[in-house]
């Protein structure tokens, strides 16, 4: 998928990735308020139309089916939408085709949290991530390693440590306005 020129740079969706927890959801929410623009997230596209929550999908069509409709959404959104924040879930961008289209259409931005940080969050996610379901911290931290090489195709990135998700948000809005003003000023 070549880069589309036509999408003017303000007009372009931002797109969160980064591991399931990071805070892509959160952030995004608070991201769009501050931009005063509209917040897509595919997990929740996905269980509003399928009216189930994301495990009872994968329980019941398992993850193959659940990654196709996925990519089909982030597909859509990215090529039929503009001056969107849109959180992707988790796994989302290890498929070639989503990030292929995610680069050629929006502005990319990977949250980055340190292992150590992201190991304190694990309570609070655990029951609703399916494929954090029966692995131990090892395994979690292998996945969590192993799918820093997707991740690290992207536009822009904020390494996140302890820092709270709207001192974050002020961050990541702040950046995007600047970028705006050099690559695209306005009159
Ligand atoms: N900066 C932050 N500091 C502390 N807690 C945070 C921060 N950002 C998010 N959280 C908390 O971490 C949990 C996971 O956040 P969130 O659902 O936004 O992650 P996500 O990246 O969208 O995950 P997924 O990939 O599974 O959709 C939530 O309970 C949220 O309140
Ligand atoms: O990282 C992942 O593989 C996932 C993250 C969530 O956002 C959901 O999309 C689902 O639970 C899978
Ligand atoms: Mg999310």
């Amino acid at each position: 998928m070549t880069e589309n020129l036509q999408i003017p740079l303000r007009e372009k969706n931002i797109v969160f990735i980064g591991f399931m927890g990071v805070g892509k959801t959160t952030i995004g929410q608070l991201v769009a308020k501050k931009l005063y623009r509209d917040f897509v997230d595919i997990d929740v596209e996905i269980e509003k139309t399928y009216k189930m929550p994301i495990p009872q999908i994968f329980q019941e069509f398992g993850e193959p089916y659940f990654r196709q409709i996925e990519k089909e959404f982030i597909i859509d959104t990215c090529m039929n939408t503009r001056l969107k924040i849109v959180s992707l879930g988790g796994g989302a961008y290890l498929q070639k085709e989503v990030r292929e289209v995610c680069l050629s259409h929006c502005i990319v931005y990977f949250l980055d949290l340190s292992w150590d940080s992201w190991k304190s969050r694990l309570p609070l996610i655990i029951d609703s991530r399916p494929v954090l379901k029966n692995k131990t911290l090892d395994e979690i931290e292998e996945l969590f390693l192993k799918r820093l090489d997707a991740y690290s195709l992207h536009n822009s990135k904020i390494r996140i440590h302890d820092q709270d998700a709207e001192t974050v948000a002020d961050h990541i809005a702040e950046s995007i306005k600047i970028t705006w003003d050099i690559y695209q000023p306005q009159d």
